[in-house]
């Protein structure tokens, strides 16, 4: 509700912004809706087309089959492996590509042949191929192209079968249904059925979640895939279009909006011809006019659509769209961001087919025929019904599109009143056209200009209301708190009153408070060595206590030319930071930001950090911490990080889980520490996405390292190298062993079944030996080498939960009484949905279901949620049973866990190179 209401009053502003008779203009333009019915084309991020755009690494590159009607293709970019490997003499049907390779589909064979180069799909024709095969339709996401057979006849008339090749993919798909196109995305794949014109997906969804989201109800007249989403063309009268997917909603909207990296635009309404799905973002051809809009995730950099021109097809790369104009000697036209805007190369406009023009279509000849043959042609969408304010001139028929007409009698947009004015120095009001204009137009004109009137009246009036009631509710809000604390004296924050101190929870709920370098440099004494406290890589912790008698711990950055960071960029940050809250979390009270001086202010824990404990020279710290309090602090970080991966909103990957940065206050409760520092690293390439792993040596998840594959599971790594650290008192290396990574000396000791072995040896064995030997197990299942086989927090937390309910004798430990109830986040909002087809096929369905690695959205982190009862949330936890250590290890000793080495050394080859942009751009903004 909160956020719908922000929604609606940014309308009024920004209604009211624009000046009043656009305001009228665009109101009336919203009123009528302009009913049709299309038939139209599309083309996606993979999806076939006379044009397809390859991007990546490697760089990008433009293919298009030639204008000349040769189908011969013709490419340019900066890929090298594209353009001078393309067959130049090798006539295709249609183009697709993906990441750093182009395919097409070869006329004389109906075979896909591929060409750059890519780790996953073969080049020349991908293999395996099935003898004889012949393909309808080729489509490719990143690292993988998949081939929709042409239809059989008899008894299989009813089955599709899709054969795809490249990483995770390389299956012969069979589906129950005739499929008409398919598309692919990023690491999934979408079809279109043709009777009931319903979309289902298969593969990967977990980044994307397409499949969970496919809209079950609805019928598309046809759909493209984009990297992370999947757009649609409803069928019915007005061809709207419906996405769904992870770029492309309100959330992703909000959380980019705090990244302050670009923006997101919500799906237009205007009718549709053809949507293409680039990685984050998606465009589309306006039914009427065929001119360019795009939505979803845009830099701030990049380059808009071009307006006023008419596009005739368009292809997609990641970060950019690339569309032809036929007006330009059919020249294709880019805008996004990392491409040139203007090519020097003429294309097809659309695939050559033999067969005539379906009705909705008409053969396009613009000059020269685009097709060779005397009996092929390039079939174009009609445009739908005319809009409002035009009447029909000439129909569509098979070799002209519709023509419409501006209706002079019923303007009411701008556009339709510069094409119904008289031409300049025609001026003449006594003239016997321009009367009848006039006569015509001035009843419009009074009847616009009152309605103007009274609308201005009536939003002035509610906004004049609402600023009103805002002011109200503020000053009661002020007038509360002053009379709640202190018999009103001062602010919540009560900066220049020493004598009150802050609310610590109420502060929590608040954003952070902007210091003074002077009020901190007061407070810390100066930042005198007696008030450090610690001491990180990047930054020295000092104890402080503030005017009003807070104890704060201040962070004060060690300056450094690298540290300068763009000032709107540490806001931006900041405000995120200072979002998150829970319990297990350490707060961040305020900053300071002066010249080159970048400070955080946190509150203050009393017993330092656990590392410090564990670690530190005072041995009887480390013995005072026995096995209940260890495994209390366990679990508590364990709920910290669940709360940053499932409950934050955006979420938060921490990338930095050890030991010190495990704090705990005065409660000897535990605090996980630095969250978010992710977000304040070094920004400096120009480009929001790239960033190279960070993290502290020993917790660093090996995926993340060698990979840059960056996902949730990375700090379940860590957490496991810190559950270990917890249980044997060493440190996660420690080179006076002869072992020195805890990983590799602990996990095959576990696994032989020799926990005490193990166990810190300044500490008995608690009697209730099996809860170490449960966590001893979770520790293992988190330090696996691939990411995927990693339980998720929520797991981890429910078995650490059942283990310290066991270590303190609850005579059932499915119902543990915990130490300290979380009392915020706590509660599951949404239950994780399986990866899934809606329509499986019967190769999927023997693929193994990897665990959950992924973000989810939620509820936004600032509004509290009720405490939820452990076992309640067990209840949400699918299989926390492999988690608990009861069962399967064994199975997973070859995984990874047992030999870290060999695990290292096959990731490469059995992992994707996660596109570092990919994942880093989910880390920024989901
Ligand atoms: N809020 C706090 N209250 C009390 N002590 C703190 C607080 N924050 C940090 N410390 C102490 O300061 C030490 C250094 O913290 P800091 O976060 O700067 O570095 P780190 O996480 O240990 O190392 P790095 O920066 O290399 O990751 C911590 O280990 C802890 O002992």
């Amino acid at each position: 509700m909160e956020i719908l209401g922000c929604l609606v009053r940014d309308f009024l502003i920004w209604f009211l912004k624009i000046n009043t008779w656009k305001a009228i203009l665009l109101l009336q333009i919203m009123i009528s809706v302009v009913l049709s019915d299309v038939w139209w084309l599309v083309s996606g991020l993979g999806s076939m087309s006379s044009i397809a755009i390859s991007y990546g690494e490697m760089g990008s590159a433009f293919c298009g089959l030639k204008s000349d009607g040769s189908h011969l293709v013709t490419c340019y970019g900066s890929n090298s492996a594209i353009t001078y490997g393309m067959p130049a003499h090798f006539p295709f049907t249609g183009l697709t590509a993906g990441d750093g390779f182009v395919c097409g589909l070869l006329m004389d064979s109906n075979q896909p042949y591929c060409w750059g180069s890519s780790g996953y799909v073969q080049m020349g024709v991908p293999q395996p191929i099935i003898e004889g095969s012949e393909y309808l339709e080729i489509s490719a996401g990143d690292y993988h192209l998949c081939g929709l057979r042409k239809p059989l006849g008899g008894r299989l008339r009813n089955t599709s079968f899709v054969d795809c090749w490249g990483y995770n993919m390389t299956k012969n798909y069979v589906f129950e249904g005739q499929i008409q196109s398919i598309s692919a995305g990023s690491e999934f794949n979408c079809g279109l059925f043709l009777q009931n014109r319903t979309v289902f997906c298969w593969g990967d969804e977990t980044s994307s979640r397409v499949i969970s989201l496919i809209p079950q109800n609805m019928r598309f007249q046809n759909f493209a895939a984009g990297g992370y989403h999947v757009c649609g063309i409803l069928e019915g009268v007005n061809s709207r279009v419906f996405c769904w997917g992870r770029s492309m909603n309100i959330e992703e909207k909000i959380s980019v909006a705090y990244s302050g990296q670009g923006n997101v635009d919500l799906a237009p309404s205007d009718p549709m011809l053809m949507v293409v799905g680039g990685k984050f973002h998606a465009c589309g051809i306006k039914s009427y006019g065929r001119g360019v809009i795009c939505w979803g995730f845009h830099l701030q950099t990049s380059t808009p659509p071009p307006s006023g021109i008419k596009v005739y097809e368009m292809a997609a790369g990641d970060y950019f769209t690339c569309g032809i104009q036929v007006e330009t000697s059919l020249q294709p036209v880019c805008w996004g961001s990392g491409f040139p805007s203007a090519l020097p190369l003429a294309v097809s406009p659309g695939l050559c087919k033999s067969s005539p023009c379906a009705p909705g279509f008409y053969e396009f000849n613009h000059g020269n025929a685009p097709c060779k043959s005397p009996n092929s042609r390039v079939c174009m969408p009609c445009s739908t019904a005319c809009p409002a304010e035009m009447y029909q001139k000439a129909e569509c028929t098979s070799t002209s599109d519709r023509e419409c007409e501006f209706n002079c009698s019923s303007c009411f947009s701008a556009d339709c009143f510069s094409n119904c004015s008289p031409p300049p120095y025609s001026n003449d009001f006594t003239g016997k056209k321009n009367g009848k204009f006039w006569s015509l137009q001035l009843p419009v004109i009074v009847a616009e200009i009152s309605f103007a009137v009274f609308l201005v009246s009536v939003v002035s009036l509610t906004a004049i209301l609402y600023v009103r009631y805002k002011l109200r509710n503020c000053q009661c809000s002020a007038i509360d708190l002053k009379s709640n604390k202190n018999g009103g004296c001062g602010s919540p924050f009560p900066k220049d009153n020493g004598k009150i101190r802050p609310d610590l929870e109420e502060l929590k709920i608040r954003r952070a408070q902007m210091f003074t370098y002077a009020e901190l440099e007061r407070a810390t004494g100066g930042f005198k060595e007696e008030s450090q406290v610690g001491k990180g890589s990047f930054s020295c912790v000092f104890k402080g206590v503030l005017k009003d008698g807070t104890v704060v711990a201040v962070k004060r950055a060690i300056m450094s030319s690298d540290m300068k960071k763009n000032s709107k960029e540490f806001h931006t940050e900041l405000d995120l930071l200072s979002r998150l809250n829970h319990a297990h979390l350490l707060n961040l009270l305020g900053y300071c930001e002066e010249g080159g001086e970048r400070l955080l202010v946190y509150e203050f824990m009393a017993h330092g950090s656990l590392h410090q404990h564990l670690h530190g020279k005072n041995k009887a710290l480390k013995e005072q911490l026995d096995w209940v309090r260890r495994v209390t602090i366990a679990v508590q970080a364990a709920r910290g990080i669940e709360y940053l991966h499932g409950y934050a909103c955006p979420p938060v990957i921490h990338r930095d889980i050890k030991s010190s940065n495990i704090l705990i206050d005065e409660e000897h409760n535990a605090r996980v520490a630095d969250f978010g520092l992710s977000l304040l690293g070094p920004a400096d390439s120009g480009s929001p996405l790239a960033e190279l792993p960070a993290g502290t040596l020993g917790y660093l998840d090996p995926e993340y390292y060698r990979l840059h594959y960056l996902t949730t599971k990375s700090d379940v790594y860590s957490f496991g190298v810190l559950l270990l650290e917890i249980l044997s008192g060493r440190k996660a290396i420690d080179m006076q062993f002869e072992e020195g990574n805890i990983v590799e000396w602990a996990v095959p000791l576990i696994k032989s079944g020799d926990i005490s072995a193990v166990l810190d040896p300044v500490l008995k064995p608690p009697s209730e030996f099996e809860a170490l030997k449960r966590i001893a197990n979770v520790a293992c299942k988190c330090v696996r080498m691939r990411g995927k086989e990693r339980p998720s927090m929520d797991k981890v937390t429910t078995a650490l939960e059942r283990a310290l309910a066991q270590l303190m004798g609850s005579p059932c430990s499915e119902q543990p009484i915990l130490p300290t109830e979380v009392v915020l986040g706590s509660s599951r909002m949404h239950k994780k949905s399986s990866q899934r087809s809606s329509n499986r096929s019967v190769s999927e369905t023997d693929a193994a279901e990897g665990e959950d690695q992924r973000f989810e959205f939620r509820a936004p982190s600032w509004i509290t949620f009720p405490s939820v009862a452990s076992s309640q949330r067990r209840k949400s936890s699918a299989s926390e049973a492999d988690v608990d250590g009861k069962n399967s290890e064994a199975r997973n000793v070859g995984n990874g866990g047992g030999g870290a080495g060999d695990g290292l050394r096959s990731l490469e080859e059995e992992i994707g190179p996660a596109s570092p942009q990919r994942s880093l751009f989910l880390q920024h903004n989901f």
